[in-house]
């Protein structure tokens, strides 16, 4: 059994729920509120002291950070190393990109818009420049290539599918780059379990209308 915390508009649990889909793995999913802060009970920190979603619980197994699940997803349950292939300059490359879209994308959409949405501050232009900068280098690493780390689909596409998604329903201006707009548009339709990370898109919306 399976078990997977979560929320349904969160990029990071978003991208869990993809690899999970394309190795075939069901979820036992557990909604955990975080307004109400179901993720600070004694009972969950027990689990993740780190009070993170997503959360997996396999077997008694706990593991959070979602780049971290993708990859144990890939290795415990895929039937083939495809989604993060064993050879090491091929993985290091994956690597980079989760690192990438950890360090560099997805925290330039955390810093943006997290303080707007959150906590209604002011739009920060400096902020603004970060993310044109991390598209740029996105765009950058897709020149003359199908995915992200080569030219097949690996745990890397997954997690950024899921964080430029959120940049999709943000508004983010993503036909500006036009290799990443090409792969995004290929990776809505190749991922699996894209319609469910979408659905969870739309959960996410209301926080940018
Ligand atoms: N780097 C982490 C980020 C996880 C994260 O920050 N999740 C948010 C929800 S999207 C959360 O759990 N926030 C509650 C908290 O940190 O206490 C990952 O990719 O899993």
């Amino acid at each position: 059994m399976v078990d997977f915390y979560y929320l349904p508009g969160s990029s990071p649990c978003r991208s869990v729920i993809m690899a999970a889909k394309a190795v075939g793995v069901e979820l036992n999913k557990k909604l955990l509120n975080l307004q109400a802060g179901e993720h600070l009970t004694p009972e969950f920190l027990k689990i993740n002291p780190q009070h993170t979603i997503p959360t997996l619980v396999d077997n008694g197994f706990a593991l959070w950070e979602s780049r971290a699940i993708l990859v144990y997803l890939v290795e415990k349950y895929g039937k083939t190393d495809s989604l993060y292939p064993k050879c090491p300059k091929k993985r290091a490359l994956i690597n980079q990109r989760l690192y990438f879209d950890m360090g560099t994308l997805y925290q330039s959409f955390a810093n943006y818009y997290y303080p707007q949405v959150f906590a209604k501050a002011p739009a920060d232009p400096e902020a603004f420049k970060k993310i044109e900068a991390a598209f740029e280098f996105l765009n950058t690493f897709l020149e003359g290539q199908t995915y992200v780390a080569g030219d097949s689909l690996t745990v890397a596409d997954i997690a950024i599918l899921a964080t430029v998604s959120s940049f999709e329903v943000a508004k983010f201006d993503i036909s500006k780059y036009a290799n990443v707009n090409k792969w995004y548009e290929n990776a809505k339709k190749v991922t699996p379990g894209w319609d469910e990370n979408w659905a969870g898109c739309l959960e996410f919306k209301k926080y940018f209308d």
